[in-house]
Parts: C-alpha cells; structure tokens; sequence
C-alpha cells in the first residue's frame, strides 16, 4: 500500500532517438495540487499521457495509488481535462453528464453537478450552442464526477475569462480539500503561483525542479527587490544605501534572503529621509526563468 494518489518513478520514454522523458520522479499526495511548468515541447503533456496510459513509457513505473497507468483500477481513479475539450455537440450538458456518468458507472447528482461548475442555466442547452469558457466547466463537471483520486488538468484556464478562471480555481480546491491529487499544466504562471502547493518544471524531458515556491526561492538565491521612497532627495539615499534610482522619489536595492535583514537596518538609519519600504520576494516568473531556461544550465 502506498500513501500517494500519484506516483511517478525514473519515469523515461524515447520518441525515435530523442529521449522526451528523462528519469521522471515526481509524487503528488492526496489533496496536493502541483503545477507542471514548462515551455512548449518540454514533455508536460508525454508525462500527462503517460499516466493516463495513452502512450507506453520505456523506463521507470507510474502508480495511481496501487494501480498502473490504464488499469481499470487506474482509469476509474484518474480524471483528465484536455487543454481543448470536446464534447458531443448535438447533446445537452445534462445528456452529456448523464452519458458520462453511466459509462463510468458512477452515481451522480447530474443537475447538481452542472450547477456546481455554474451551469445550471444551461444544463438542457445543446452543447454546440455553448462558449469555450461553458465547455472547460462542462469538462470540470465530468471531472469532478467519480470523485477521482487524481485529476489531471491541461491549461485549464486557457482562453477563460478572469471571472471563469477564479471560479474554476475555486472547483480545484473543493477538488482538492476531498484529498484528489490535482496535477495542473499551465504556462499561467500568475495564476498557478496563487492556487498551487507546489510547483514542478520541466525542462527538454527532465524534471528541473519540484518544491514549494518558498523553497524553490531559496534554492536559487534570487535576490529580494526593495523599493525605498524618499522623503526629500533620492540621490543622497541612493549613495548612502548603494542603490539605484528607479523613477522620480524612489530606490532600489537588491539583496540576498540573508542580507535582508541588514539592508532593512540600514534603511532604518536613515530615519526620516525615508517616507516607505516596499519589499517583494522573487515571483514564480523570475524562479521559472531561473530553473526552465536553457542558459541557466
Ligand atoms: N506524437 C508525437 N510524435 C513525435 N514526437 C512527439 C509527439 N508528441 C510530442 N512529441 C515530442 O515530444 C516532446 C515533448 O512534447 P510534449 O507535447 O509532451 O511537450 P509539452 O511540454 O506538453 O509542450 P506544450 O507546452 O507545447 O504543450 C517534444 O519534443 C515533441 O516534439
């Protein structure tokens, strides 16, 4: 027996002569939601056909809980939203939902479904009649129907108004809070920063770094940004904190995680020659350009 939903170990596959996934290790517990960064053609969407158990791997193991990749154990267990769903056009979403439920064998409050991803309006509309943003909640709903013990989600946002986007972060997290492993691949690396516990990036088929983002800061030594406004004459703050001047009254400085606290010091000194200090930690765009760029390495 194991304690994660998912578990992915020394995970390779080779397409022709090019290796795409390269000593995968990447486990994700019950409840976790992890997003899978990476650029395009990095092996994100391999690894998530992988596990689904739509293309063979050629190395390593992947478990869902107990089960391997397209077992009927797995398949019941796994849920999966395509970046670009598609469904049945000619159906209602209550017939689509319905369908599904059936097929899956699970016993399910459709019309209760549809209303918890925002259909409710909808639900005996014909799915051809229904915009982007109504299908990647339709898929949500199908999603959250055998109540999975992980989901697989591709760009789920992409194309989604910031309104649909809030709301289907917030269907992740009841998702997650009823302990499904909820795997996101996304490039939204604002959104993914907010909604995520841990962060795993992918570079040319290896998996470049998987921690949380704190962690990940940590490890790559990014420096942290602080913005100190004067009061009266920027240049003199400027030569006495060895900064630079950044617009009309402010500051900057850059300094490591460990030297944070001296620099905050040192603005202290000035007293009242400052008027503020505005401190912002590196963000998951700076580490993901730190871990997933190839000059880095
Ligand atoms: N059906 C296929 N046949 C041959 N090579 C493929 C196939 N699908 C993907 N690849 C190759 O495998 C590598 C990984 O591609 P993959 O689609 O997994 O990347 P990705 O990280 O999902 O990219 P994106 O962000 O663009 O979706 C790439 O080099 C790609 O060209």
């Amino acid at each position: 027996m194991t304690d994660k939903a998912l578990s992915i170990d020394h995970v390779c596959k080779d397409r022709g002569k090019t290796r795409v996934l390269d000593t995968i290790n990447l486990s994700l517990a019950p409840g976790q939601r992890v997003a899978l960064l990476g650029h395009n053609g990095a092996g994100k969407s391999t690894l998530i056909k992988s596990i689904l158990g739509l293309t063979p791997i050629h190395g390593g193991a992947i478990r869902i809980g107990n089960a391997t990749p397209g077992s009927n154990q797995a398949r019941r267990e796994t849920a999966y939203l395509p970046e670009a769903v598609s469904f049945h056009s000619a159906l209602t979403g209550r017939e689509q939902l319905t369908l599904f439920a059936q097929l899956s064998g699970a016993k399910a409050d459709v019309p209760g479904l549809l209303d918890r991803v925002g259909l409710s309006d909808a639900l005996d509309r014909r799915i051809g009649t229904y915009s982007k943003g109504m299908r990647q909640r339709l898929g949500l709903a199908q999603v959250l129907l055998g109540q999975p013990k992980v989901a697989l989600l591709d760009e789920p946002t992409s194309g989604l108004d910031p309104i649909s986007r809030q709301d289907l972060y917030a269907i992740i997290d009841e998702l997650a809070a009823q302990g499904t492993a909820v795997l996101i691949a996304s490039h939204a690396l604002t959104e993914v920063e907010a909604r995520t516990d841990r962060i795993a990036i992918m570079r040319k088929g290896r998996m470049v770094a998987d921690d949380t983002l704190n962690n990940l800061s940590a490890l790559a030594g990014l420096p942290i940004r602080l913005k100190v406004r004067a009061s009266a004459n920027p240049d003199v703050l400027a030569a006495e904190l060895d900064g630079s001047r950044i617009n009309g009254a402010a500051v900057e400085l850059l300094c490591s995680p460990e030297d944070k606290m001296e620099a905050l010091r040192r603005i202290a000194g000035m007293g009242d020659a400052v008027a503020d200090v505005e401190m912002t930690p590196p963000k998951l765009e700076d580490l993901y350009r730190h871990y997933a760029q190839e000059e880095m390495q």
